[in-house]
Formats: structure tokens, C-alpha cells, sequence
């Protein structure tokens, strides 16, 4: 473990004051009206900090979703462990068969924040004061966990900032910017990223967890993985993208192929991204229904779950201003039953679904 745990900040460093102990809220930096709060939940215990500015801190901690305990939650099914895998690091590995659609694992983070944060100008990620200051009153267990986490950042990066940005994920907070806010987890955040992933991570604002779901069946043995980038890039971007954002060249089999076998995976990955682009365009041209299944068939051919569901809906969003309602309504239902598996209800692509389904009922006569 880090020695870093017991040492966080000098006194002289400390800006902090605490406002109130239930709900359990400290001022980030007294000298500073403007300064964001750190807020310790649960209230009993603070097993996370939530950053956030005061305009906000006091709903959040009024959460009724902070009654919920971590017990009442379904056990760890121990459908995988945390190991060695070559080439990059701890990650997660199956220990049975997972079927498509089974949520894998659930947990709350153990810090919470918007994805911009502003700090005074004496608090820098180099000697990362303002992040220190946020672990200061978590729990013994969750300052643990984090300082026990990977951190890919150079060594002028302070290694809390360092071990953040290693390790973040989306929290989907705000409806209308999944990425405002960011997290960081014990457990799912040890999930390597790969290129044709096999499970797919989201948000759950109800229970406030981040959940892990297998995209399709993952065999004993084989190792949890999810995307950290774009998917529909050419590998040059992916590899670019997770470089500059991640410090790490990514390892995986697609990355891996032979020239040949790359280009061709690049010209299937760069058709899909160019027909996603017509997502919210209003009056997209008419793609004849032989392309629209070549896009299908090269995100099939790319084992790229996700992308072949938005594939299905965004197809069908065509077929249906072209009125081919038969086949859209058909493209709708396949979508769903892929998405269902994976994402949370209430999701993006699932809302934008039931709307295509109330246009599809409406152009039927139907209410
Ligand atoms: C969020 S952490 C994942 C867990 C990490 N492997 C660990 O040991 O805790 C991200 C780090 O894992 C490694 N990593 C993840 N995916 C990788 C990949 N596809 N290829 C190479 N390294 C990878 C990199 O070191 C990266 O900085």
C-alpha cells in the first residue's frame, strides 16, 4: 500500500473546514467562497466522498437513496476474481460461464465528482492538495482500497490526482450529459479496457452504483473487459485516445492483428462510425436496405455488441422515414432485446427506443 495514506496533506496544506458532521460535509478551502465541498457517505460512514460545489451539496446529501446499505444489495456472486494478466496489470477474470445480459458485479464508488472541477490556483494535480484533502476523511477501508488502485500517471502528476484519472469512470448523473460527472471503484475500476469488449459498464443513478454486464457469454477463464474509447475509431485513433488520456498502449487482440487483417478491421470500424453519424441528423439521406446490412454485418463481424444494437436503431430510424415500417419495427425489437441485456432502464438508447416505438404505433393508427 501507498505510505501516502497516512501523510495526506501537511498542516500548512490544509485549507479545509469542516461544516457539519450529519450529514458529514467539509469545505474544501475556507479562503475560497467559490471552493467546492466534500460530502461523506453514507452519513454512519464514509465509505465515499462526493465532490461538488454548495449550490448542490445539500440536496445530494438529502438523497433518500443514501438510506439504501451496501447490504441490501445481492452478495458478490463470485463470478470472477482480481488477477494477473499478461500485458496489463491487475484485472478481472471469470471464474465460470457468465451468460449474455448477467450483471457481473455492482458498487458504489469511492469518490464522486464533476468531471470539471475548479480549484484555487495554489491546489495543482502536480501537488495535488485539493485531492488529498478529499481522502482525508474517508474511511479507513476506503482510503485503503484507493491507494491500493493502478496509477498510470507520470511522476510530476501527484499519485491521488494520478491514481483518479487512472482509474475513472463515467457517472451518469445528469440525463442530458452522461460524462458531466466522473468515479472511481474498487473493484470496477480494475477492468482492463479492449477493443472488442465483452462487457459493458453503466451508471445506476437509482441505487447510485456503477454495474458491470456481459455483453454476450464470457467462459471460465476468460478475462472482464470493457471500453475505455470510442470503438468505432481505426485503431491509430483508439490507440492515440488511450495514450494521451490513459498513458497506456492498449495490448488487446484487435490491436494485435496482423497489417492486413487491421486494415480491414479499420475500414469496418470506420464504416460504422460514419453511419452513426446520422443519428440525429433530421433528414438523413435514404440508405438502401442492402447498406444499412452491410453496416449491421460489419459491426457483426467486429464482435462489437454495443455498436451493433445502434447499428439496429439508427437503421431503423431510416427505414422508417423511408417507411419500411415492417422491417424498423422489427430492427426496434432486436435492438431492445440487445440493449435490455446491458444497459440499465432509463438508459440513453432504451429511451430512445420506446420513442421509436410511439412513432411506430402512431403510424400504425394506434395510439
Ligand atoms: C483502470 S486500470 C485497470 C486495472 C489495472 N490493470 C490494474 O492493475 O489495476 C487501467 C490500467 O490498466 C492497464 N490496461 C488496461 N487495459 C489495457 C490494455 N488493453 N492494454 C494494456 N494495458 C491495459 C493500463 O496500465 C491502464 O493504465
Amino acid at each position: 500500500m501507498n505510505s501516502q495514506v497516512t501523510t495526506l496533506l501537511h498542516p500548512e496544506q490544509d485549507t479545509t473546514e469542516t461544516l457539519s458532521l450529519h450529514p458529514h460535509i467539509v469545505r474544501s478551502d475556507k479562503r475560497w467562497d467559490g471552493a467546492p465541498y466534500f460530502l461523506y457517505l453514507p452519513h454512519e460512514r464514509g465509505d465515499m466522498v462526493f465532490v461538488d460545489y454548495s449550490i448542490n451539496i445539500n440536496n445530494i446529501a438529502s438523497w433518500p437513496l443514501w438510506q439504501i446499505r451496501s447490504e441490501d444489495f445481492p452478495r458478490d456472486s463470485k463470478a470472477f476474481s482480481v488477477e494477473r494478466v499478461q500485458g496489463k496489470g491487475l484485472g478481472l477474470v471469470a471464474n465460470r460461464m457468465i451468460a449474455a445480459g448477467e450483471l457481473i458485479y455492482s458498487e458504489r464508488p469511492i469518490y464522486a465528482a464533476p468531471r470539471i472541477l475548479s480549484c484555487p490556483p495554489d491546489q495543482t494535480d502536480a501537488n495535488g492538495i485539493f485531492f488529498r484533502a478529499a481522502m482525508k476523511e474517508l474511511s479507513t477501508e476506503s482510503r485503503r482500497k484507493f491507494f491500493e488502485l493502478h496509477n498510470a500517471y507520470p511522476s510530476d502528476v501527484d499519485c491521488v490526482p494520478g491514481i483518479l484519472n487512472t482509474n475513472c469512470l463515467p457517472l451518469c448523473i445528469d440525463a442530458s450529459n452522461p460524462i458531466s460527472h466522473v468515479g472511481c471503484f474498487p473493484t470496477l475500476s480494475r477492468i482492463n479496457h479492449d477493443c472488442c469488449p465483452n462487457a459493458k459498464y453503466s451508471f445506476n443513478l437509482t441505487t447510485f452504483r456503477g454495474e458491470v454486464r456481459a455483453m454476450r457469454l464470457i467462459r471460465a477463464g476468460q478475462e472482464i473487459t470493457i471500453t475505455y474509447t470510442h470503438l468505432d475509431q481505426p485503431r491509430r485513433e483508439r490507440q492515440r485516445a488511450l495514450s494521451q488520456a490513459r498513458f497506456f498502449t492498449c495490448a488487446c487482440k484487435t490491436c494485435s492483428l496482423p497489417l492486413d487483417r487491421r486494415n480491414e478491421s479499420d475500414a469496418r470500424r470506420e464504416r460504422i462510425q460514419t453511419f452513426k453519424q446520422l443519428e440525429d441528423v433530421d433528414f438523413p439521406p435514404r440508405i438502401p436496405l442492402d447498406q444499412l446490412n452491410q453496416v449491421l454485418a460489419s459491426a457483426g463481424e467486429e464482435a462489437l455488441v454495443e455498436d451493433y444494437a445502434i447499428v439496429l436503431l439508427i437503421g431503423s430510424q431510416n427505414l422508417t422515414i423511408y417507411d419500411d415500417l415492417d422491417i424498423a419495427i422489427g430492427w426496434v425489437r432486436k435492438a431492445r432485446e440487445y440493449f435490455s441485456k446491458f444497459e440499465c432502464e432509463g438508459s440513453y438508447y432504451l429511451r430512445k427506443l420506446d420513442d421509436a416505438d410511439r412513432v411506430h404505433r402512431r403510424m400504425q393508427g394506434g395510439t
